[in-house]
Formats: C-alpha cells, structure tokens, sequence
C-alpha cells in the first residue's frame, strides 16, 4: 500500500496559484534534468485560467521552449470553436506567453478528423506513439506532468463516472461520442495513461466542487469514480490544488498552506 494523494488547500486563487506554480516548476526541472524536455498533458475547464495565474511571473523560471503540450482531453470541434480546450488554453496561455519567455510546442488534435472521432484519437495516440517512443517498445506514455480538472460529477479528462471508458486497459487514447456534457464527441487519455504520469496535479476550486471532493476523498463509492481511480492508482504521485470553499466539510487529512 503506497502513500495516499496529498491534497493542498488555500483560502483563495492568489495563494493556490502560488503552490501550483512551485509544482509545476518542479516537475518541469526534474523533467528538464532527465531528459531536456518537458512533456504536460492539460485538461480544459476551470485549469488553463488558474494554470495561466500561475505561470505568469516574470522570474524567466519556466522555460516553455522546452515544453511540450498535449491535451488530456479534447473536444471534437474546430480549434477556434467555443468549446474547443485547445482554444481556452491558446487564450489563457498561450497567446500570453511574452516572446523572451519562448513558446511551447503544442500537440493539438488534427482537426481533420471532426466527422470521425475514434479516427481523430487514433492519430492522437499516433502523435503520442511518435513522441514517446514506439507502441511495442513503451507500454504506456509517461507524461511528466499531467493537469486535471474534476467536474461536479467526479470525471476528469474525459472519463466519466460509470463509462465502459473506465475498463480500457490497452488503448492511450480513447474516443467518446456521447458524453453527458456537451459537447457530445470528444477524445480522451485513457485512465491507465492519466494515472501514469511521474506527476499528477488536479485543480479544483468553489464551493460547487464540495459535495464531489467529500465523496471523492470520505467514500467508498467515491473512490471508484474516475479522479478517485486516479487517486488510488497514482496514490502520492498525485497532488490536489483546492480552495477552502472546495473542501468544505471533508475529513480527509488536509495539509494547509504551500508545498
Ligand atoms: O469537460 C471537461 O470538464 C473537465 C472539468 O472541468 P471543470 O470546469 O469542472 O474544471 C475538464 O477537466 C476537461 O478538460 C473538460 O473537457
């Protein structure tokens, strides 16, 4: 039995963005040591805005040329298009990045195939296959750092509670086509990939998040829900960045304050 998550909780945004720019600047430089890139997979939602909060400092820490970006998740839409994660992540992030702090380079999805999604995660997985190493040769992608988000519902990525999704044991990247929050047609890291990563961080804030994070971290029921399978397999390669209005009531040890 390993070490259970670890779980940080602030009273507001300006202190949590504080902590999670100290993790992510650690997993970036172990990344960097081990092998001179950093490869982040980012979910859309609440992240990117909180994820920007905490990037943004004029420190010349964080060496986005160095960075490559992949997508937890994404949805199956244009890339300019309202719901599309890529398109929150270009605004919040991305376009903002100031040129002397260089630029990412990003792995969007291939917008080709929109009409075709099981086709679109297919050559997702390809790009991840070309990244990370041959499919033979690496049994599952090892992300440096993956950045999640838990819906109200306790899905991540875009695993949600109760899909057949969930018992995937081969596929890195998975399609769905009805998924019960719009928009319908999306591609998603399967759950051994996002529980693979050599870190995990998951961003949840506001008092919406409350009944989710008590059934997530106080049941046995909650435990079974997709960010719960990730807490359990994962255990404390995964940190949680919460507020207290997110964490309001749950008996789960917290650790107050920074890193
Ligand atoms: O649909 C999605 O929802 C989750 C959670 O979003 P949040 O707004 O509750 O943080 C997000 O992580 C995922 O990337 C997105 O596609």
């Amino acid at each position: 039995m390993g070490k259970p998550p670890n779980l940080y909780a602030f009273p507001g945004n300006d202190e949590l963005a504080l902590s999670l720019r100290a993790f992510v600047l650690e997993a970036q430089n172990s990344a960097l040591e081990r092998h001179s890139v950093f490869r982040v997979a980012v979910s859309g939602g609440s992240l990117p805005k909180l994820l920007a909060k905490a990037l943004f400092n004029d420190d010349g820490k964080i060496q986005f040329d160095k960075w490559e970006m992949f997508f937890a998740d994404e949805r199956a839409v244009p890339l300019d298009h309202e719901d599309s994660n890529y398109r929150l992540v270009k605004e919040e992030i991305l376009d903002k990045i100031p040129a002397d702090m260089g630029k990412p380079t990003v792995f969007p999805i291939d917008v080709k195939y929109l009409d075709d999604v099981q086709e679109m995660a297919d050559q997702y997985e390809q790009t991840l296959v070309s990244v990370f190493a041959a499919r033979d040769s690496v049994k599952l992608p090892m992300f440096d750092l993956l950045l999640l988000g838990c819906g109200p519902d306790g899905h991540t990525c875009s695993l949600f509670p109760g899909s057949p999704l969930l018992r995937e044991t081969d596929a890195w990247v998975l399609s769905i086509s009805d998924s019960p929050k719009p928009p319908p047609k999306r591609i998603t890291l399967s759950l051994p990939v996002a529980s693979h990563g050599i870190k995990v961080g998951f961003v949840a804030t506001g008092g919406g998040k409350k009944d989710i994070m008590k059934q997530i971290f106080d049941t046995e029921e909650g435990r079974q829900l997709p960010c719960g399978l990730i807490n359990m397999f994962a255990q404390e390669r995964v940190s949680w960045f919460v507020d207290y209005p997110a964490i309001e009531g749950v008996a789960f040890p917290s650790r107050r304050g920074s890193l």
